[in-house]
C-alpha cells in the first residue's frame, strides 16, 4: 500500500524550526564573571601563598575599588562596597577561572587616606600595603583606582614610587580613573592626558560602574596580564557568555550609586 499522507505528528515535525540563536561571542567578561570569594586576611602573613597571578586593586578610600570588582564580576556584593569610606578593612581575595581551575586572583585592598582614621592605624596600614606590594611573589599587576576629581594624591604617588622597581621587572599597572560618569567629555579628555603624563608608562583608562564604561576593556587587560599566550578566552574555555543574564546587574540604579562627593583630603 502506498504510504499514507503525513500523520499530524509528522506534519508538526516539518514545521519550520525556530531560528537558531547566533552563538554568543565569549569575551574576557565571561572569565571575570567566574569570580568567587577565596579568602580574607587582616594581616599579610595570613594570606595564603599562591602560584597563580594576582591583581591588586589599590587606591584611596572611597575611590571605587570594591564597586569596580563587583562590576567586573557582575556580582552585587562579592566585594563590600559602601558609601562610608574605609569599609574594606581586610585584604579579600577572589578566584577567577573555571571551578577547580583557578587561573588568577583579584585582591581587594583597604583604601588609604581616609581622614578620620587615627594616624597610627593609617601608618600601620601604609606599611602593610607597601609590604604587600613589594613582597607578594605572585603579584602580576596593580590597578590603582583614582577619583579623577581629586587627581593622583600624594599617597598615590608614593604607591607608584613603591612599585616602580617591580614595574621595571615586568609588574603591570593600570591607573583607573573611576566615577567617570561625574565628568563632562572635555574634563574626561583633560584628566586622561594629565594622568598619562603622571603615570609614567602604565596604562590609564576611564571607568564608570554606573555607566559601565571601560568594563570590557579592563576585563580584557586583566586577562592579557594573566595569560601569557595572549589568546582570547574561547568557547572551549567553558566560561559563561559575557552577556548571559546570570547574576543581577550591579549598581545599575543611579540611586544606589551613593557617592561620597566630598572625599577626605
Ligand atoms: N557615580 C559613581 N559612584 C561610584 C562609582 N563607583 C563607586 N561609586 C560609589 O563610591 C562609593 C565608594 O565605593 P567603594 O567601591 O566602596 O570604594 P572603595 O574604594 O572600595 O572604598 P574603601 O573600601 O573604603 O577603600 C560608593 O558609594 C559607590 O557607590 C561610579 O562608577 N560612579
Ligand atoms: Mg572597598
Amino acid at each position: 500500500m502506498a504510504a499514507s499522507p503525513r500523520s499530524p505528528k509528522s506534519a508538526s515535525r516539518s514545521k519550520p524550526a525556530a531560528p537558531a540563536k547566533p552563538p554568543k561571542t565569549p569575551t574576557a567578561l565571561g572569565w571575570t564573571h567566574t569570580a568567587r570569594f577565596l579568602t580574607t586576611a587582616a594581616q599579610l602573613h595570613q594570606l595564603p601563598e599562591l602560584d597563580v597571578p594576582e591583581i591588586a586593586f589599590v587606591g584611596r578610600s572611597n575611590a571605587g575599588k570594591s564597586t569596580c570588582i563587583n562590576t567586573l564580576t557582575q556580582q552585587r556584593q562579592l566585594a563590600y562596597a559602601s558609601k562610608t569610606p574605609g569599609r574594606t578593612q581586610h585584604i579579600n581575595l577572589f578566584a577567577l577561572g573555571r571551578q577547580g581551575e583557578t587561573d588568577a586572583v583579584l585582591a581587594d585592598l583597604p583604601g588609604y587616606g581616609y581622614a578620620s582614621v587615627p594616624l597610627a592605624d593609617k601608618q600601620r596600614w601604609q606599611r602593610v600595603m607597601a609590604n604587600y606590594l613589594v613582597t607578594r611573589k605572585n603579584l602580576k599587576g596593580v590597578v590603582l583606582m583614582s577619583d579623577p576629581r581629586l587627581g593622583l594624591t600624594e599617597l598615590d604617588e608614593l604607591l607608584l614610587e613603591a612599585i616602580r622597581p617591580r614595574v621595571e621587572e615586568g609588574l603591570k599597572f593600570l591607573v583607573l580613573l573611576t566615577k567617570s560618569d561625574k565628568l563632562t567629555r572635555s574634563e574626561a579628555a583633560k584628566v586622561l592626558s594629565i594622568t598619562r603624563l603622571q603615570a609614567g608608562g602604565g596604562d590609564v583608562m576611564l571607568f564608570s560602574a554606573l555607566k559601565k564604561q571601560g568594563v570590557a576593556e579592563v576585563a580584557q587587560l586583566l586577562w592579557d596580564w594573566t595569560h601569557d599566550n595572549g589568546d582570547l578566552p574561547t568557547s572551549e574555555s567553558g566560561f559563561p557568555d559575557a552577556d548571559a543574564p546570570d547574576e543581577p546587574e550591579c549598581l545599575d540604579d543611579p540611586d544606589n550609586m551613593g557617592d561620597d562627593a566630598s572625599p577626605a583630603p
